[in-house]
């Protein structure tokens, strides 16, 4: 059998699924198919958990059930267009819709492209152009008239160009919110949504399972929590976070304090936001104080959490500190947790937030620096608490609807020209990529960077980091940070230095070796002195033959980018993911190359350290080893990324092999793949009983065929640990147990910055939902009652 991606279910089928030349695409589906099939799936029910947090989403259930929108796909055009017969109908508003995928996806005419379709694609295939070009122009008009006749006002036109919400087919299309008529709660089609990712509403708490509908709380209970990641070089030590439990974060979450944890909290919707004059509690006070006080400001992100915890120290420790934050914010106590509930919508109020909660402290306001304070602020505002009282404040932030017209965020503006759209690239084909190249610095710059870092002695970072940093913070020059230092200082110093500041992050560094010196020197990536100035493979590789462990985090922006970068991570992901966590889809499926690329291209152009990896979307690679070639080099082009991640076993080998043979390094993805979500049938543990046999083969035939990694998704631990021991490379887990090379979150997970369902193999390190919301509501809090502005921000 074959199994793409799963093939790990079949023993035997190994060989059988090898395919031939080239070829994988249709027998990819197949395979698909057959997983169809439960595996061992049945008998999981009881031991894992998987299925009892299934149970508990309850009908959540993404798969069947899903009233949403994948399965359009499956069927072939969305039913409601008639009038489309293929990709033509890609309203297109502009030119960026190329995207259309409705239909498309089935269409068997064109061949490799699906994902792309956007701009058709230079190396490839001709056929597109005529074929989009067509479509749209069919389309658009049809399809936009309509709409802007029924009125939409700006901001919905807006929308409408986006690629993503193409009016005529929006109106249809299951997935996303009509246009026109916010539906903006939930998304219609959301709530019903089993995707655990779905935000859940405010009033979705449904959704959640019993359990406290993360179940993350319950799920994970525990004690010991293992899997945390093992920071590098403690990693035993697991709990040392533990802090965490300490901070409650983490124990929220596990603990599920709430109630479920975050999701009870969720459920109750705060008030709409709070009249601001009332006041925000805090609001009088605080003014300047309490805000920033809170810690919140300083929290920030930056500040207390991600970075200066470290979360690339891993789990530990320092983290916990991070923890603090919550806490200490109030957050925790907020928690955003648990009340946050996605952003959907009302999450209302978040419990949070409120105000209240952050009076508290009184911080310092200055504006929270972030860093330094950002500790400290949290621990300050931790005496406080955790304020927050939910329910005490108006914290809503106003709902935030996510009437259609927010989320996909379409940032472009709409260019016509088809391609050209949304990267802004010129869709000519043969167009020059470096050319094309929008901005000035980035990916030049960052390439210096690069070449830099190979020779040892390169010290400085280069102007444009020099910018980055200053950007950064503010009022910083280049040395030092401004009120709060921490951060900055090293942000602003060279690549190099930074990384040997990196503040906070201390984490555990691994003890080992580094071997190399400067510039390459393996070394363990917590250890700041130690880290190579940039990341590449065969560093990697030189952690796992140390014994090191590293953590990935994904990111799909230039701030998260820095932070992680600063703290250590050594590969960051911009994955596919971002569907769910950036662009408000329910699952990675819709989204696209062209979506994809503008991401990768911040996070590429903000990272110094770490390796930047892309994840090349559904439909973008299936269908041939040179699909998968155009595509990867479409991201190493014009976003700068270091290398590719793909999902599948054998079945994707033919593509691996071509894009290794071609420069470019391959991250494989097994066990649960997303993307094949549908055909899996739901989300679920791969690789147990018969199943692993498969898994291991695909492992190791994917390290054979070139793979610089092998990341392990939803696959029992000990069959990770004999992956682990099996092949070279670096097995990167997630759901996968602690005997993975390393570790990988979806970053907001990690930090807390979403709420709903969370997966069972997830830790939160800190709640920026909690603090944001906190921060959220306290300004507007001051800007009501005239607190802010002050003086001192007036010129
Ligand atoms: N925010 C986010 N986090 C992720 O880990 C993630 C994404 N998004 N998007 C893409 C994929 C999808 N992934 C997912 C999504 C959901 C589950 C999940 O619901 N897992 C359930 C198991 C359910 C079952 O076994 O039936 C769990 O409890 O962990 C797992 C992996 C991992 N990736
Ligand atoms: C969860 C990770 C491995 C991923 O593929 C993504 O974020 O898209
Ligand atoms: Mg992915």
């Amino acid at each position: 059998m074959v199994d793409n991606f799963s093939s790990a279910g079949t023993n035997g089928d190994a060989e059988d699924e090898l395919p031939a030349p080239y070829g994988t695409g249709p027998k990819n589906r197949t395979t698909e198919e057959q997983h169809r099939s439960e595996y061992g799936y049945a008998g999981d029910d009881a031991g894992d958990g998987w299925r009892d947090r299934a149970t508990s989403l309850d009908g959540l259930d993404p798969a069947p059930s899903l009233p949403n929108a994948p399965r359009s796909y499956e069927r072939g055009p969305v039913p409601q267009q008639p009038y489309v017969p293929k990709p033509p109908f890609l309203p297109g508003p502009p030119p960026a819709e190329d995207r259309g995928y409705p239909g498309q996806y089935a269409e068997p005419q064109r061949a490799p492209q699906y994902d792309e379709p956007t701009r058709p694609n230079q190396y490839d295939e001709s056929a597109r152009p005529g074929y989009y070009d067509a479509g749209r122009e069919a389309g658009r008009d049809a399809g936009r008239e309509a709409a802007r006749e029924s009125g939409r006002d700006a901001g919905r036109d807006r929308y409408d160009e986006s690629p993503f919400a193409p009016s005529a087919y929006q109106e249809q299309s299951p997935f996303r919110p009509q246009p026109g008529q916010p539906q903006t709660p939930p998304p219609a089609p959301q709530q019903g949504r089993p995707s655990p990712f779905a935000a859940t509403g405010p009033g979705e708490p449904q959704r959640r399972g019993p359990e406290g509908g993360n179940g993350v709380p319950a799920h994970r209970p525990g004690p010991p929590q293992p899997q945390s990641g093992p920071p590098p070089a403690p990693r035993p030590a697991g709990p040392p976070p533990g802090g965490n439990g300490a901070n409650g974060l983490t124990q929220h979450g596990s603990n599920g304090t709430s109630g479920n944890g975050w999701n009870s909290a969720a459920p109750t919707p705060p008030p709409p936001p709070p009249p601001p004059s009332n006041g925000l509690p805090s609001s009088n006070g605080l003014s300047s104080s309490s805000p920033s006080s809170n810690g919140l400001s300083s929290n920030g992100l930056g500040g207390n959490g991600l970075a200066g915890n470290g979360l690339g120290s891993g789990s530990g420790s320092g983290l916990s500190g991070s923890n603090g934050l919550a806490s200490g914010s109030g957050l925790s106590g907020s928690n955003g947790l648990s009340s946050s509930r996605p952003g959907s919508q009302p999450r209302g109020s978040q419990p949070g937030g409120s105000p209240s909660g952050s009076s508290p402290t009184g911080g310092t306001a200055a504006g929270g620096s972030p860093v330094a304070g950002g500790p400290s602020s949290a621990q300050q505002s931790t005496g406080t608490q955790p304020a927050v009282p939910a329910s005490s404040a108006p914290t809503a932030p106003p709902g935030r609807q996510r009437p259609p017209a927010d989320r996909p965020a379409p940032p472009q503006p709409p260019s016509n020209q088809s391609n050209a759209a949304v990267n802004g690239y010129p869709t000519d084909p043969s167009a020059e990529y470096e050319s094309n190249v929008p901005e000035s610095r980035p990916i030049g710059a960052r390439r210096r960077a690069d070449v830099q870092q190979d020779a040892p002695s390169q010290v400085r970072a280069e102007a444009p980091i020099a910018h980055r940093a200053r950007r950064a913070q503010p009022g910083v020059s280049d040395a030092g940070t401004p009120a709060t230092a921490a951060p900055s200082a090293t942000e602003r110093t060279s690549a190099t230095e930074r990384t040997a500041t990196a503040p906070t992050n201390s984490l555990p560094s691994a003890p080992g070796s580094s071997t190399s010196g400067a510039a390459g020197a393996s070394s363990a990536p917590g250890d700041p002195g130690k880290r190579p100035r940039k990341y590449r493979i065969h560093h990697l590789r030189d952690l796992k033959n140390r014994g090191e462990k590293w953590a990935m985090l994904t990111a799909y922006d230039q701030y998260t980018a820095e932070i992680f970068d600063e703290a250590g991570i050594p590969v960051l992901l911009v994955g596919d993911s971002a569907a769910n966590n950036v662009y408000g889809y329910e699952s990675t499926l819709r989204v696209t190359v062209d979506e994809l690329i503008p991401l990768a291209r911040a996070v590429a152009t903000a990272a110094q350290r770490a390796l930047v990896v892309a994840d090349l979307p559904f439909g973008s690679y299936q269908a041939s080893p040179e699909q998968a070639f155009h595509t990867a080099v479409r991201f190493m082009k014009e976003a700068g990324v270091q290398a590719v991640k793909l999902e599948g076993g054998r079945t994707v080998v033919p593509a691996v092999e071509k894009l290794t043979r071609s420069g470019i390094p391959v991250m494989a993805h097994i066990g649960f793949t997303p993307q094949s979500e549908h055909s899996i049938g739901g989300y679920r543990v791969q690789g147990r009983g018969d199943q692993a046999a498969g898994l291991i083969d695909d492992a190791v035939a994917l390290a054979e065929a070139g793979a610089f990694s092998v990341v392990l998704e939803m696959v029992p631990g000990d069959v990770a640990a004999e992956i682990s021991k099996r092949i070279p490379v670096p097995t990167i887990g997630i759901g996968a147990g602690r005997d993975t090379d390393a570790q990988v979150l979806v970053w907001q997970d990690m930090a807390g910055l979403r709420s709903g369902p969370m997966p069972r193999f997830v830790k939160q390190y800190a709640d920026l939902r909690g603090i944001l919301t906190q921060a959220a509501t306290t300004y507007a809090a001051e800007v009501a009652t005239g607190t802010f502005p002050a003086d001192e921000h007036t010129f």
